[in-house]
């Protein structure tokens, strides 16, 4: 088995996370359970920054908190000094609640309404990553009427396809986020936007993608945009105070994954970046990036209670666990794939091949297919890994299944940091039936 960050095995042979047995934790908090390994996301937050410091460039590091967001783990953020992107006021507002520095937090969104940017300039955010022209229209219009400036990026889409799964490319032309640099799109962006008092232009973003294990798509899209950047110092004498190059990078959650090192992404990158703006003779910016699944992805880890089983003759054994796609529909989504063991002997050697299953009623509800597994039996723990990035964060209510818990461990402690949801929590925003509709009852 592959051990990721403080994952161990204690002297009863069950799997630990952050020094804490895993199976104490699923008698504790009961199960589906997602645990994360705090410490294995700190690390992660001070790679990061060490490596822009290394390089000596001035960087934010915003984590994008749509990969998992909670008020604790918006807090850990905040103690390990990063920045913070959110997509929707619902994050702006998580955001807020945990006390986080409005200053540090960037605004996306491909359709923003209204009230979210009503919202983020009464808090005073940092910056909005502006996507599109009606944005311009709407975020310039509001800050008049409340009399304020607000610091933009122009998002753009430099024309470049990541290799990833066609879902989460986002830096591609035909795509549904960002101003195209190729067509002229963002060309006609900037100059509208250097002529409105309310905006003030800080720089261009772009994200390319997201799971990409090479560095060359995040060079070219660098490429595109500092070159772009040198005609417009000269046409415009736009300097770009903030070039944000997004998130995306891989991480490993099968043994076929072959990720870069988390700092390694960043060093190549920012290395071209330097040399581009040497050659340009452009003044270096603010380098800002956006990792979410790099921050959290291996850090987190679900367990579930095995239940029932199947055995299809010469075809397949099922195996039946407590959650399924309502507690992480990216196998069902993108055909993602994980690794998992018997919490309870992780070390124990594989006798059998399993499928495992989900609880909804969705024949595509399958977690994990054709995974090596140790002898098993109903009301074991099982493990499944990675799941910490777009796991809880897409969890949903299909089948009325309640949402899990969320434990961070560390250090041999654990904190409950979500509760899980009842079933009164279910049904909290139903209302019951008033009128009569030709009932026959
Ligand atoms: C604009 C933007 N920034 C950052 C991210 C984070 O990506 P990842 O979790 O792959 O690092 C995403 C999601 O893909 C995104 O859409
Ligand atoms: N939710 C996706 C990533 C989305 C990226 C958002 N731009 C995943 O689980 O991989």
């Amino acid at each position: 088995m592959h051990f990721y960050g403080t994952s161990s095995v204690n002297d009863k042979g069950h799997l630990t996370i952050g020094g804490v047995d895993t199976i104490e934790l699923a008698k504790e908090f009961g199960t589906p359970l997602y645990v994360y390994d705090t410490q294995l996301i700190r690390e992660r937050a001070r790679g990061f920054k060490q490596t822009f410091d290394q390089l000596g460039v001035t960087s934010q590091v915003a984590y994008a908190s749509k990969a998992f967001s909670s008020i604790a783990m918006i807090q850990l953020i905040d103690q390990e000094g990063l920045s913070l992107d959110v997509v929707s006021g619902g994050e702006l507002y998580t955001a807020l609640k945990a006390g986080f520095n409005p200053e540090k937090i960037h605004f996306h969104g491909n359709n923003k309404s209204a009230e979210e940017i009503a919202m983020a300039l009464d808090a005073d955010i940092g910056c909005f990553v502006v996507d599109n022209f009606h944005e311009i229209n709407l975020l310039s219009g509001i800050c008049k009427e409340k009399g304020k400036t607000a610091s933009i990026l122009l998002r753009v889409t430099p024309g470049i396809e990541a290799h990833t799964h066609d879902y989460i490319l986002t830096g591609q032309e035909d795509s549904k986020f960002g101003f195209d640099l190729q067509n002229g799109q963002a060309e006609e962006a900037l100059v509208k936007t250097l002529d409105l008092q309310q905006l003030h232009v800080l720089g261009l973003h772009c994200h390319i993608g997201s799971q990409i294990f090479e560095t060359t798509g995040f060079i070219m899209a660098a490429e595109k945009m500092i070159e772009k950047m040198s005609v417009w110092k000269q046409k415009y004498n736009f300097s770009a105070e903030v070039l944000n190059l997004g998130g995306g990078f891989g991480i490993r959650y099968t043994k076929d994954d072959e990720p870069l090192a988390p700092g390694k992404y960043v060093e190549d990158i920012i290395t071209r970046v330097k040399s581009l703006m040497d050659e340009y003779q452009l003044t270096m910016p603010e380098i800002w990036i956006e990792p979410g699944r790099s921050l959290t992805g291996d850090a987190g880890t679900t367990l579930y209670t095995v239940g029932s089983s199947k055995h299809v003759p010469e075809v397949r054994n099922y195996l039946a666990v407590d959650g399924g796609m309502s507690d992480n529909i990216r196998p069902a989504l993108y055909n993602a794939r994980y690794e998992a063991v018997i919490a309870n002997r992780p070390e124990a050697k594989p006798e059998s091949v399993v499928s495992i299953a989900g609880k909804c009623c969705e024949s595509g509800d399958m977690l994990i297919w054709d995974l090596p597994i140790t002898m098993h039996s109903s009301g074991d723990v099982l493990a499944v890994f990675c799941t910490g990035a777009y796991g809880y964060a897409m969890a949903n209510n299909y089948n009325r299944i309640p949402r899990p818990a969320v434990v961070f461990v560390e250090n041999g402690e654990a904190e409950l940091v979500i509760e899980r949801e009842n079933y009164e929590d279910l049904i909290r925003h139903d209302l019951p039936l008033k009128v009569q509709h030709g009932g026959q009852k």
